[in-house]
């Protein structure tokens, strides 16, 4: 039986790969996990995808288990502002789209437009986000909700399985280094060997599979598989192995990024309960505001600006509460690897790939990779089409993703210098062109967004369109033919249901004092 897999790297990917196959595996598994004490972990990577919370569950971990060990905060949104222009913004929430008569919603507001704000028409949560509350009630009871943790019809899927089926209203905001001590903590208790030494050597039998890595300290660790989690330096997959990277660079040119770990005294400043994204003149910032700081940095292209002017920047955006706190400037490799699992090496996490962090999709992949190799472990055969399923579901992944982000620049309204000027001509994916054509006529729905499952639901696709505003959209020709009063109510009863909603709802960080 194979069974010693050897992980090197101990990031996020490194740690959530060991817990999850000790996890699934348990004692029939034996892991290694070696990390570097002298290379450091990439330092950011704080928001998430609601999906996450099918990781904790498989872990057998509750929000109370994790959330106050990681100062964790709830997300129930991307904020974009100044997208379209300034001091404009919309949501992308996590939030089902409710359809009336066969129509999604939005295409009912493009018809009727209730407001000029889709995102408060259409959905609930908008204006809970506005106005500061947790989807929590203080006793922890989640509002209005059809499902709740332990208490969820969707438990023991995988994230695919789980698309469309029902929307999670809520994703997390963590601090990554807390998560992976939590996770190294919780995969030590079960059996996880860890080691603290660099990686000197990558060892290649006859048929060049790996055998072996050499370490400084520690000797030779052999295994059967090995998994690479050593971040944008891709040692095993992409330097031992040589396994080509494809870069999306023609298509998503922000290449680096500053960031910034702000302290807070968060109940004086309060607690907005999304991810902001606001666009500047050569990328955007984000702020993730956890218990005790607010996660910052900005996300640009170096052909526009340089790391020098992007940290002035940042620091001008933040204001003195900065002041003191030491820039991490990143410099990020933009693709993916042209496979992910070649030989007995599977790359998880940044040396796989990754795209910038618009939509916080780092450990999505990371999740959602590591479903795909508990689903496909090997058998000693090795029989290739567990890898060929495998390299194929990571692919479609990423370049799925790819499509989505590059949407968000070809649709932002925002001209105003070479570097917004420049998104509306530069060569975008063949089949991206395609579909925003037809897009313009028809929202997006299942059979017209990227065919293969990349966890963005058409909906995410609804609101990036409406929310960005530089492409011009049609109602379904239909929808004037359609007798409007169900698509009336439904606004109402939203108008209705927001208001009472921001009521009754604590505000976030009130929540969160209480149960941290
Ligand atoms: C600017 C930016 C913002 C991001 N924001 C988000 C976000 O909001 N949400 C999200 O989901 N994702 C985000 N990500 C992605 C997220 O940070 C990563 O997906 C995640 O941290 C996983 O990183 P990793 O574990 O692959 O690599 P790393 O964190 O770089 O870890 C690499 C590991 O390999 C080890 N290593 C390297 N070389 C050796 C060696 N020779 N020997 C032994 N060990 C070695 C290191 O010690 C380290 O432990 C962001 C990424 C960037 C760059
Ligand atoms: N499967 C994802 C899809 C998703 C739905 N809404 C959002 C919003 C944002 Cl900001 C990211 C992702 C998503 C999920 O449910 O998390």
């Amino acid at each position: 039986m194979l069974n010693k897999v050897v992980i090197v790297g101990g990031g996020t990917a490194g740690w959530m790969t060991a817990s999850y196959l000790k996890a699934a595996f348990g004692e029939r598994i034996q892991i290694t996990l070696v990390e570097s004490g002298n290379v450091g972990t990439v330092g950011v990577g704080e928001a998430t995808f609601s999906d996450i919370r099918h990781f904790f569950e498989f872990l057998g971990l509750k929000e109370k288990d994790w959330m106050p060990a990681c100062n964790a905060t709830y997300k129930l949104a991307v904020r974009f502002e100044n997208w379209r222009e300034k001091d404009h913004y919309f949501y992308h929430p996590f939030e089902q789209m409710r359809s009336v008569n066969g129509f999604p919603l939005t295409d009912w507001w493009l018809h009727q437009s209730p407001t000029e704000r889709f995102d408060k028409d259409c959905f609930v949560m908008a204006s809970v986000i506005d106005a500061g509350r947790s989807p929590r009630m203080l006793d922890g009871t989640l509002i209005d909700q059809p499902f709740d943790e332990g208490a969820d019809e969707m438990q023991g899927l995988t994230m695919s399985e789980h698309q469309g089926k029902t929307q999670f209203p809520y994703a997390y905001h963590f601090e990554a280094a807390l998560l992976a001590k939590y996770l190294t903590k919780y995969a030590v208790d079960r059996g996880v060997k860890h080691i603290v030494d660099d990686v000197k050597q990558v060892n290649l039998d006859d048929r060049g599979w790996i055998s072996g890595v050499t370490t400084a300290e520690h000797g030779d660790l052999t295994g059967d598989v090995f998994i690479d989690c050593t971040g944008f330096r891709g040692l095993l997959l992409n330097k031992a192995l040589e396994e080509p990277f494809i870069s999306y660079a023609d298509t998503l040119p922000n290449d680096s990024a500053v960031a910034l770990q702000v302290p807070m005294d968060m109940e004086k400043r309060g607690i907005r309960p999304c991810t902001t994204a606001t666009a500047q003149d050569a990328g955007w910032i984000w702020t993730i505001p956890l218990m005790g700081r607010v996660g910052t940095g900005y996300v640009y292209a170096k052909d526009y600006l340089s790391p020098e002017d992007a940290e002035r920047t940042l620091r001008e955006f933040v204001g003195p509460a900065a002041a003191d706190v030491e820039a991490n400037h990143i410099k990020m490799r933009i693709g993916r690897s042209r496979n992910s699992w070649v030989k007995n090496c599977v790359a998880i996490g940044l040396s796989s790939g990754f795209v910038e962090p618009l939509e916080s999709t780092g450990i999505f992949f990371i999740h959602h990779a590591i479903e795909q190799l508990a689903k496909n472990f090997p058998g000693e055969d090795w029989n290739p089409t567990h890898r060929d399923l495998y390299n194929k579901a990571i692919g479609n992944v990423m370049d799925g993703v790819r499509e989505f982000l590059v949407l968000h620049y070809v649709a932002a309204k925002r001209t105003d210098n070479q570097y917004w000027r420049d998104t509306k001509t530069r060569a975008i994916p063949d089949a991206l062109a395609e579909r925003i054509e037809t897009w313009k006529t028809q929202l997006p729905d299942s059979e017209t967004v990227f065919p293969y499952y990349h966890g963005l639901p058409p909906y995410s696709y609804m609101c990036i369109l409406l929310g960005m505003g530089g492409i011009d959209l049609k109602p379904s020709r239909a929808l004037a033919l359609c007798d409007g009063s169900a698509a009336e109510r439904e606004f109402s009863e939203i108008r209705e249901k927001t208001r009472r909603l921001t009521e009754v709802l604590p505000p976030a960080y009130e929540y969160f004092a209480q149960h941290h």
